[in-house]
């Protein structure tokens, strides 16, 4: 009976997520449908070819198809503009961080060179602002020891993303927001954003994609999308606070979910850079 009366307390929320599935492989579908009207040869002949595209020549059932899309818009597009909304605030919130990160870009002309001033931004906000907090569950396929505690086979095992960024025992001051941690001389210098690691060293002090077989295909996309938008919104415009106080209407509190978003979306004024 106990049972019984469990299930029953879930049915409401499994009806929403149910009816919440419907419409959106409804949404999906009609945007596939749409791909599909296109003459096949053109799109294969033509520049523009899209993930559906890909998708759809391989001729996939219509239910994969929407959980890749669905896998897609999620897994990629929701963490990576998050991260970005986390860098634009952090730029927001320290004008001078702001500063010193325009005059790197400027300096290199033409779009074309790294700048490691952008590149330790990106990853500042990627340790102290992972959009995913923990990864997504993993299991034990025997039984593991580790610093004295046995973890028996069939475990569901999870990571503090956030936890390890923000360990006092790695970093200093790991709450505070410093680039520069990542620059040459820097106690972050050599650390990868995808390992977690630095040369010569093999513990984890970050680990915002994940690690090993099951971590994030996507760091090459996500990390080339954030430093050339954020490249380009930094060129173009004057990131000023709107509001008053230490903290310029900037409120970094989270909102937790399988992505952590700033719980107060970001307000900023933007003041076009005279250019030249
Ligand atoms: C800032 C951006 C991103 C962050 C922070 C991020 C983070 C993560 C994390 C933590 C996981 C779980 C890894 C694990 O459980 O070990 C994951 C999985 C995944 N990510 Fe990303 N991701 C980002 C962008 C992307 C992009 C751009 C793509 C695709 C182009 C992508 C595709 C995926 C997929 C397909 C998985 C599931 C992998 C699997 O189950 O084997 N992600 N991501």
């Amino acid at each position: 009976m106990p049972g019984f009366l469990e299930l029953a307390c879930y049915f409401p929320r499994f009806r929403r997520l149910s009816s919440a599935q419907k419409s959106h492989h409804v949404a999906v579908m009609a945007l596939v449908g749409a791909r599909r009207q296109r003459d096949r040869e053109e799109i294969r002949a033509g520049q523009r070819r899209c993930y559906v595209d890909t998708l759809l020549e391989l001729e996939l059932p219509d239910e994969e198809i929407v959980s890749l899309c669905w896998e897609f818009m999620n897994a990629a597009a929701k963490t990576t503009s998050t991260a970005l909304e986390w860098i634009m605030a952090r730029l927001v919130l320290h004008q001078d961080i702001q500063d010193k990160l325009w005059k790197d870009i400027s300096r290199t002309g033409d779009g074309e060179g790294r700048i490691p001033f952008l590149d330790a931004v990106v990853q500042e906000a990627l340790r102290r602002h992972p959009p995913a907090h923990y990864l997504l569950a993993h299991t034990t396929d025997k039984d593991v020891y580790l610093d004295g505690y046995t973890i028996p086979k069939g475990s569901i095992v999870n990571y503090g993303v956030a936890h390890i960024g923000r360990d006092a025992a790695s970093w200093t001051s790991p709450d505070e927001f410093v680039p520069g941690r990542f620059l040459e001389g820097g106690e972050g210098h050599g650390v990868s954003v995808t390992t977690g690691c630095s040369n010569g060293d093999k513990s984890m002090r970050m680990m915002p994609f994940g690690t090993g077989r099951r971590a994030c295909p996507g760091p090459d996309v996500a990390l080339t999308v954030l430093k050339s938008f954020v490249e380009n919104l930094v060129t173009r415009f004057e990131w000023k606070p709107v509001g008053v106080g230490d903290e310029g209407g900037v409120i970094m509190e989270e909102k937790h979910g399988l992505v952590t978003e700033m719980k107060t979306p970001l307000r900023t004024c933007l003041l076009v850079r005279q250019q030249g």
